[in-house]
């Protein structure tokens, strides 16, 4: 209809001009924000707000995909333009041309619908490459509509969601889907648990939350906001989805890099893991650390000289003083000080005793002499901060240097260091798990055989010892304070094991052992937290299969929980073949629903062992000259993968378990059934099946006896 060819090519041309001063826009602001960042900060408030303009820098700068991508008409005759950043016009009185998308104002353009229009007529999605605008879908929000319209501007979304996936992940800022805005908005007290199938947008969700919390709460900025995924390959998706984040405020890490200065050295069997992610250590390792606190006995000092004994009776009380509340290194420091006080006490007493004999001895001769002379020389006085150099006893100023010299006296520091030794955490660690009689003590829950091989492990760090030396490290505390150190928040936050966050997001929280969580709670102490996950492709050894089982042990019953219910990723056609293997999996959940069709039936191929290698490569090469320009990947069982790798080495060829949260066009499963018998079972052939967003593929060995 040459009509709609000349509105929509209107539309585009009206949309261009604003792109285009969004554009200029963006520029003249960037230039603002570099010129204001030359001035040297001059005191604290100054550095907040160079803080502050690095961070805006870092925005303006990352926005140059999506610097306008939607557009809300109201009924009154205004709109606005939505974008990735907030651009405010010269006068800043006025609307500003570009409404950040976090903005409270621009969440009708994520939830208003026909039903309920929230005084929109209606919704623009505006499509650019590069600065170029190539398409406007609109939707009319004014025309009335029915229950159940499930999508937020369906044409753009369908349009992303189509795209050739080509490894890289794509924004979503411009078709969040209304269930997705919800958890991205919503608040951020206690611990909220996203449950979603595969495909619904947790990770999307998980990273938009991030740079929405951050936006309407300016604070959070200077604490920081802890990112934890499952691996490297994850924490490079913040880059690519959210760059602005990475630079300022946000740190990202694994469960294996939160301890400053630690890695993981080896593997572990999955009996291991599961053994020792169990929630019961975090008691055990109290018990254990507070068997380190000595038992109190009389401590002998030799000082100028002189002998000097604390009694056992003073020793105890400043021992239960030092242990209530404190961690084991705190306790050791208080106790210590507490240990020159007394020995100062102790000295002056001494001096004090010897000066009442001196004086004893004196008075007899000062009898023997001139009473006038004696009068005069008034020296039994004390005379404290004053006359004590005057009259033999110890002035306030001369026990505060005693106290320092006693402080830095080698022999009772000595003294000190025999009674309460400082302790290492990974030696600490080592010196539990690797003695039997120990662990007999300390983790009476172990059976012997449980002992015996936790007893028997290696020293190098395994990923499960990881969380247990943080249990370690807190409950002994640092053995110094630590020195802030880093440009931005982030790196001086990265440098701490005991740095307070002020909101933590987890990815594939499903995985985490319970000691993990522990971990994480350690660095949230206001319990702001997010995790997004799928409990039906838990992977790790613990196999939880509720998120009351993985949460309660650590949070009790304070958390919330949301779901995730669309697939956005794998088409209805791979979708119905997914519920018959959840239920085997044994699973009570449904998989997600598909929010559209590929047109391409998933098809399977049987084939004998000897023909594998063949039609593998065969089947790879039809995918990806139907997916040119886009990604094919491999899914297989482990004891496959070595092989098919030198077979395909233009190919991504991942085990089920490598292959979790990873997306491509086209996915062929081989040996479903092989998968099938791996430690993760039908969860694993689940997450394999659904990696597709285009096509699967299946090729099937000879059922196995
Ligand atoms: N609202 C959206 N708009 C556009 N694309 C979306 C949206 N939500 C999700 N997607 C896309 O769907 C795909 C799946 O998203 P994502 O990887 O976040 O899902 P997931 O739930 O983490 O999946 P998995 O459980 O398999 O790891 C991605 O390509 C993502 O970009």
């Amino acid at each position: 209809m040459p009509g709609t060819t000349t509105r929509q090519a209107d539309a585009l041309h009206q949309e261009q001009e604003t792109v285009d001063d969004a554009y200029l826009r963006r520029e003249e602001l960037l230039q603002e924000v570099e010129q204001d960042l030359e001035a040297a900060p001059r005191d604290a408030v100054e550095a907040a707000r160079i803080t502050s303009l690095r961070r805006r820098r870092s925005d303006l700068r990352h926005a140059e995909s999506g610097l306008v991508f939607g557009r809300l008409d109201a009924t009154d005759g205004t709109s606005r333009h939505l974008g990735r950043v907030g651009l405010p016009r010269a006068d800043d009185d006025s609307e500003p041309l570009v409404l950040d998308w976090r903005a409270p104002a621009a969440r009708p353009f994520y939830t208003a619908t026909p039903l309920d229009p929230q005084g929109q007529r209606r919704r623009r999605h505006i499509r650019t490459e590069g600065r170029r605008v190539v398409g406007v879908d609109d939707e009319p929000l004014d025309a009335g509509g029915s229950e159940g319209e499930e999508l937020v501007g369906e044409g753009a979304l369908l349009n992303a969601l189509s795209a050739r996936r080509t490894g890289k992940m794509g924004t979503a800022v411009a078709t969040l889907q209304r269930e997705q805005d919800a958890i991205v908005r919503a608040d951020s007290d206690g611990p909220l648990v996203v449950q979603g199938g595969p495909g619904t947008g947790k990770t999307v969700v998980a990273l938009h939350r991030v740079a929405y919390l951050l936006f309407s709460n300016p604070d959070l900025a200077s604490q920081g906001v802890l990112v934890l995924g499952p691996s490297r390959r994850f924490l490079d998706y913040i880059a690519q989805v959210l760059p602005a984040l990475g630079e300022t405020a946000v740190v990202p890490a694994t469960c294996d890099t939160l301890v400053p200065g630690v890695a993981v050295e080896r593997d572990e069997s999955r009996a291991l893991a599961e053994l020792k992610g169990r929630v019961s250590w975090q008691d055990t390792l109290t018990a254990y650390a507070h068997s380190l606190v000595p038992a109190p006995e009389a401590l002998h000092f030799l000082l100028d000289g002189e002998p000097h004994t604390l009694p056992l009776r003073q020793i105890r009380r400043a021992v239960d003083a030092a242990v209530s509340g404190r961690d084991l290194h705190a306790a050791r420091r208080w106790f210590v000080e507490n240990v020159h006080d007394l020995l100062t006490d102790a000295v002056v007493e001494h001096h004090d005793e010897l000066l009442a004999r001196v004086e004893e001895g004196l008075e007899d001769i000062l009898e023997r002499v001139d009473a006038s002379q004696a009068k005069s020389d008034d020296r039994g006085v004390h005379t404290g901060a004053t006359g004590g150099h005057v009259d033999g006893t110890l002035s306030d100023h001369d026990i505060e240097q005693l106290r320092i010299r006693i402080a830095n006296d080698r022999s009772v520091a000595g003294v000190l260091d025999d009674f309460w030794p400082l302790y290492d955490a990974r030696l600490t660690l080592r010196d539990l798990l690797g003695d039997d009689a120990a662990l007999s003590e300390f983790a009476d829950w172990l059976d012997p055989d449980q002992r015996a091989l936790i007893a028997g492990e290696p020293a190098p760090l395994a990923s499960s010892d990881i969380a247990l030396l943080d249990a370690v490290s807190e409950l002994l505390g640092p053995i110094a304070e630590i020195d802030d150190q880093g440009e931005f928040l982030a790196d001086r936050a990265a440098a701490r094991r005991d740095w307070a966050y002020g909101h933590v997001v987890v990815d594939e929280a499903q995985e985490l052992s319970a000691m993990q969580w522990q971990m994480i709670a350690r660095r949230v102490p206001s319990r702001s937290i997010t995790a997004v996950g799928d409990i039906d492709q838990t992977e790790a050894a613990h196999r939880h299969t509720s998120w009351e089982g993985a949460i309660a042990p650590v949070f009790g019953e304070r958390w919330r929980r949301s779901d995730l219910t669309i697939c956005y990723r794998t088409p209805r056609e791979v979708m119905v073949l997914t519920g018959a293997v959840l239920a085997k999996a044994g699973s009570h959940n449904e998989p997600p629903r598909a929010v559209r069709d590929s047109g391409f039936e998933p098809w399977t191929v049987q084939v004998r062992d000897a023909e594998l290698a063949a039609t593998v490569r065969e089947s790879v090469d039809a995918m990806a000259a139907r997916w040119q320009g886009g990604s094919v990947g491999v899914v297989a069982p482990q004891a496959r993968v070595t092989a098919l790798r030198e077979q395909l080495p233009d190919v991504v060829v991942l085990a089920a378990t490598e292959a979790k949260g990873l997306e491509w066009d086209a996915a062929l499963v081989v040996d479903p059934d092989g998968i099938t018998t791996e430690p993760r079972g039908w969860n694993g052939l689940y997450v394999a099946l659904t990696r597709c967003t285009q096509e699967l593929g299946q090729v099937v060995l000879p059922a196995r006896r």
